[in-house]
């Protein structure tokens, strides 16, 4: 079967060979593993932390969470009573369907909608859908944003939100390289006393230091490289990337954060996040993001 579903998980099976887990929990991929030229049997491309809980009790530290409706502490009103980074990752979603089932990939979808344990914490009227796709060499996740109210009046009863895709790719995080971040704008969440906005000067951006960063009206296409490997993303509707490593300064700090685990890992975070995403009554929003292996050595010459 190329889709099962256990109790609190989905395994999606690719014909060629590649696979992916999903808790319903937060709509978490928790494992993606795919093969490339030079390694025909797949291997994991996602950092889980060994000490993540994946029984429901936290937001799993690893994988792919979904951040919504804010990134980092709630900024606008109808959020202030959120968590950092929202609900969408600490709530149980629905199973929904598969969407999808052949050579070109393998998709299922997800669904939550307001609960009174959501609604207690935010009362604003919505429909997100989560579709996965695996592919051979791929694994894509689409967000649907649904703002379901009726309400005809005017100003419109807006649905304001931000949403981010948490990745934490699998890296020796002391080697990769992330580009094409030079010139843009960002934010230096790491500096307590200047966040920014700073320029990035770097062709290629590394996570030797603590990082932080914030990078505003991104490309939406980019590499992180290392030695021997790669990944490519790909986003649509995400104008902002985050690329996140806390070392040891602050990893030693983050109580499911496996001993050296910042060493395996890099977060290249595509989101919109700088400022909110606003819809009208019955209008859906779609974030779209294609992660693929990178088959040959592709090492910047910097
Ligand atoms: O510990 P969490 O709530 O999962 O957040 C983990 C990290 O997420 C993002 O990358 C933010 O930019 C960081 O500031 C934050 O520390």
């Amino acid at each position: 079967m190329p889709v099962e579903q256990t109790g609190d998980r989905i395994i999606l099976k690719h014909p060629k060979g590649s696979t992916a887990e999903n808790l319903l929990y937060g709509a978490t991929v928790i494992s993606w593993k795919a093969a490339d030229k030079r390694h025909p049997e797949p291997f994991e491309r996602l950092f889980v932390s060994s000490k993540a809980f994946l029984d429901g009790s936290k937001p799993v530290r690893g994988g792919i969470p979904v951040v919504f409706p804010c990134f980092g502490s709630p900024t606008h009103p109808d959020h202030s009573r959120l968590n950092q980074h929202g609900f969408a990752r600490s709530e149980v979603w629905k199973w929904d369907s598969v969407v999808m089932d052949n050579e070109a990939g393998v998709s299922v979808r997800l669904a939550l909608e307001p609960t009174a344990k959501i609604t207690a914490v935010y009362n604003k009227p919505f429909h997100l859908s989560y579709v996965v796709t695996l592919a051979e060499h791929q694994l894509s996740t689409d967000l649907h944003v649904k703002n379901t109210s009726t309400s005809q009046d005017f100003p419109p009863d807006f649905l304001e939100f931000q949403a981010l895709f948490h990745n934490y790719v699998r890296a020796p995080a002391s080697e990769v390289l992330i580009h094409p971040l030079q010139n843009l704008k960002y934010l230096d969440k790491t500096n307590p006393v200047f966040q920014g906005p700073k320029i990035e000067a770097r062709a290629g951006v590394d996570v030797r230091t603590y990082t932080d960063s914030v990078y505003e009206d991104a490309p939406q296409n980019y590499e992180v490289t290392w030695p021997g490997g790669g990944i490519a993303l790909r986003s649509v509707n995400l104008k902002d990337v985050v690329v996140w490593n806390p070392r040891a300064e602050a990893g030693s700090k983050i109580g499911d954060m496996e001993d050296g685990g910042w060493e395996r890992y890099v977060c290249l975070e595509p989101g919109f996040v700088r400022g909110f995403e606003k819809i009208e009554p019955g209008r859906t929003w779609i974030g779209q993001q294609v992660l693929s292996v990178i088959h040959e050595e592709r090492r910047m010459n910097l």
